[in-house]
């Protein structure tokens, strides 16, 4: 759906990106992760033909952007980090106007644009002036605008950046729904965590190359190629009957007792543990909790990052 090689811009003698290699399949929601400068808005410009490559190729279903930018064009909605929005425009306003320069009219204009506004969950603002719209409100309408001519394709820079909690967990369950519509998606941020629960397939790009580009599960289990388990006995004079057991267990690294609990690093490739916890109970530990450790996506992000940069 998406692929670029060796995608290189240069302004002057400074590389803004440098051979990046993309393939994304339709229905991918890729999570194009990178800090400030590190060249996310120049790739996707240059997929939604704002901008020209200084070398490399990029294709959208198959077109080039060097001899079917107009066919791209049609496939692509590309959301800008930042856009206006105009002073004296209702929300209807502002998307009939941009429905009418995709030449939809009539009936249908209104039909799409209320369906636009059911989508990013708008409707309830339709009168109100697109200025005085919350960041959170006004980056729904901005998409709500992106999927007017119902693009195949969504590049969406940093749609994510300035929002508070509340209208950042309503974005994510939106790309939610956009990827379940089958739409092919880029998204892009500064910050992994934010993206990995969203996205299927990630790309860590700094400095304009890609440093890794992988599915997110791919990309958690290169920093996690270990189960960790929590275990947490109701009495902890316990913890030591726990490290007994557990420490010399075909299955297990590692014990590493702490105050409350203790956390087992199984061998690698174990990942069924269930017996583990039968030794215990069948052992008489009074188990409070046994769970596995939540990745941290943080430091997940800090380890891939690691030496790259120190600007994320
Ligand atoms: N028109 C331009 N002229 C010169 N350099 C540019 C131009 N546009 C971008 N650059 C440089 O190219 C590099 C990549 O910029 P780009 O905007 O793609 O990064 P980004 O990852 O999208 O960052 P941000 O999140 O800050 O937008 C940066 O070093 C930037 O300064």
């Amino acid at each position: 759906m998406i692929k670029t090689v060796d995608l290189t811009k240069k302004y002057g003698d400074a590389f803004a990106i440098r051979g990046v290699d993309l393939d994304l399949e339709a229905g991918d929601l890729f999570g194009f992760i990178g800090p400030n400068g590190a060249g996310k808005t120049t790739t996707m410009r240059i997929i939604s033909t704002l901008l020209e490559p200084t070398s490399g190729e990029a294709y959208v279903c198959g077109h080039s952007v060097h001899t079917a930018p107009k066919e791209i064009r049609r496939l692509v909605g590309y959301m800008p980090d930042f856009f206006g929005v105009y002073d004296d425009m209702t929300v209807v306003e502002y998307l009939e106007f941009f429905a009418a320069s995709y030449r939809i009219m009539g009936e249908d204009r209104r039909r799409r644009v209320n369906e636009m506004l059911e989508i990013v969950d708008l409707d309830f603002k339709r009168d109100a002036f697109a200025n005085t719209l919350s960041r959170g409100q006004t980056q729904r309408l901005g998409l709500a605008r992106t999927l007017l001519h119902d693009p195949q394709v969504l590049l969406l820079d940093e749609p994510l950046s300035g929002l508070d909690p509340r209208a950042r967990i309503e974005m994510r369950n939106l790309l939610r729904k956009l990827g379940q519509m089958g739409k092919t998606i880029i998204v892009s941020s500064h910050i992994l965590p934010e993206l990995a629960d969203v996205c299927n397939k990630v790309g860590i790009i700094d400095k304009g190359v890609l440093v890794h580009n992988a599915k997110v599960t791919d990309v958690l289990r290169m920093v996690r190629q270990y189960v960790v388990l929590v275990i947490t006995p109701n009495e902890t004079s316990q913890l030591s009957l726990i490290n007994d057991l557990l420490s010399d267990h075909e299955k297990v690294q590692e014990c590493q007792p702490g105050d409350a609990a203790i956390r087992v690093v199984l061998k690698p490739d174990v990942q069924q543990y269930g017996d583990l916890a039968k030794l215990l109970i069948e052992n008489d530990v009074d188990l409070k909790r046994f769970s596995e450790e939540e990745l941290d996506l943080e430091s997940a992000f800090m380890a891939l990052t690691k030496g790259t940069s120190t600007r994320m």
